[in-house]
This record gives structure tokens, sequence and C-alpha cells, in this order.
């Protein structure tokens, strides 16, 4: 006890997460509950192209300097494995343009329809400050949908272990093993190992 308060980080400023998509945001909220303190900000930041990691230490760059503060941002990718990780990052304009039978068509050439849920939180201080990024992994399949479609891709989504999809499970369940849950995890263990102690008002 004494150890962790002597390494206590007063960090005048809250963390802002940063999204433009209000599931997320619900989700962030129950997940993190007040274990750590934060407000919000609803903005569609611009997003590289490229590896997760990269995307989301880019989104926390443009947070921060928006923000000038602490920020937390994530991006959400859905990765095929027998298309080496596609539409990953991209599953956004996916789902847009072909939905989720699109989805599932792309799959119909292969045997494989296993799949995994990837989310990589990024934080940062402030914008002088370099982010650090957390990967959550769910590994599951991609089956015709079921359930209702009120949050992306979760109705074509089935975890390993579960003959519900995403969609079909209680809130609760999924935000147990989601691959959200699995990335804030770290972050919480990322903010205590600091320390990090932080204002809740501006
Ligand atoms: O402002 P940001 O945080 O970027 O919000 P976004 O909606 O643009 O989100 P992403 O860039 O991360 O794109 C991820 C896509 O996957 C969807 N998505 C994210 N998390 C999901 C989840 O847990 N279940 C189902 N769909 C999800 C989301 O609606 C997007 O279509
Ligand atoms: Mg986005």
């Amino acid at each position: 006890m004494a150890a962790a308060a002597s390494r206590a980080v007063l960090v005048s400023r809250p963390v802002t997460f940063v999204t433009g998509n209000a599931k997320k945001l619900e989700e962030v909220k129950s997940i993190l509950s007040q274990s750590i303190p934060f407000q919000s900000l609803k903005l569609d930041l611009p997003e590289l192209q490229g590896e997760p990691e990269e995307i989301s230490k880019e989104k926390a760059r443009l947070a921060a300097v928006q923000v000038n503060g602490p920020v937390l941002v994530e991006d959400t990718c859905l990765c095929f494995n027998a298309l080496k990780g596609l539409p990953g990052p991209y599953v956004k304009w996916f789902l847009q343009k072909i939905g989720h039978e699109g989805l599932n068509n792309l799959l119909m050439a292969y045997e494989d329809k296993s799949a995994y849920a990837l989310c990589a939180f990024s934080f940062a201080l402030g914008p002088d400050v370099e982010p650090v990024t957390f990967l959550g992994k769910t590994p599951g399949k991609i089956v015709p949908a079921r359930g209702p479609n009120d949050f992306g891709w979760d109705p074509i989504f089935q975890p390993d272990g579960y003959d519900q999809t995403y969609a079909e499970m209680p809130k609760e369940e999924k935000n147990k093993i989601s691959h959200r849950s699995r990335a804030l995890d770290m972050v919480k263990s990322h903010f205590a190992e600091a320390g990090y102690n932080f204002s809740t008002s501006n």
C-alpha cells in the first residue's frame, strides 16, 4: 500500500475518451464503471491506413492535440483469418457498403470462418507525450446475422465457447469477454502501475 501511495502521480486534468461512436462509449462506461473517472468527447477523428496499433496511436496523437490533455481513444477491427486479417480496421466501410450478408459472403469461398475481434486502445497524457497502446483480442467465428442489430457487426460475430453471437448475449456477458474489456483491463493495470490519479474536473 505504502509503495503504491508513494508512486501516486497527480494529473490535474481528467481523461477524455474521444470517439464518434455512441455504442462504444456506452460499453466503455459500463466496463470501467467508476474505476477510471473520465469524460467523453464526440469527435470523428481522421484515421490512417495501416496496422491497428499505428491507426490507434495516431488517433491518440490527434485527440491529444484537440483536447490538450490526457486522452483515451480506440480503434476496433474485425479480422477474418482466411483473409489474413482483413477487413480488419476497414470493417466500418465494409459494413456500411455490403452489410452483414456481404461480410459473410466474403468468406463463401473458404472453409475457415474463424475471425477475431481486436480493440486497440491508446492513451496519451498530452499532446507532447508519445501514446501507449493496449490490444485486446477475442477469437470467434463469422455466422449469418442473429440477434438485435444495434451495434456494428455484433450479430455476425460468435465468440469461441459460446453459442450466441455478441448481439444475442446479454450486454454484461459481452462486456466480460469482449475485445474491448480485455484491452481496458490492460489500460486499468497501466494506470494502476503508473500511479495516475486523474482529476475529475477540468
Ligand atoms: O470514432 P471512432 O471511435 O473511430 O468510432 P468508429 O465507429 O469510427 O469505430 P472504428 O473506427 O473503430 O470502426 C470500427 C467499426 O466496427 C464497429 N464496432 C466497433 N466495436 C464494435 C463492437 O464491439 N461490436 C460490433 N461492432 C463494433 C463500429 O461500429 C465501426 O463500424
Ligand atoms: Mg473510426
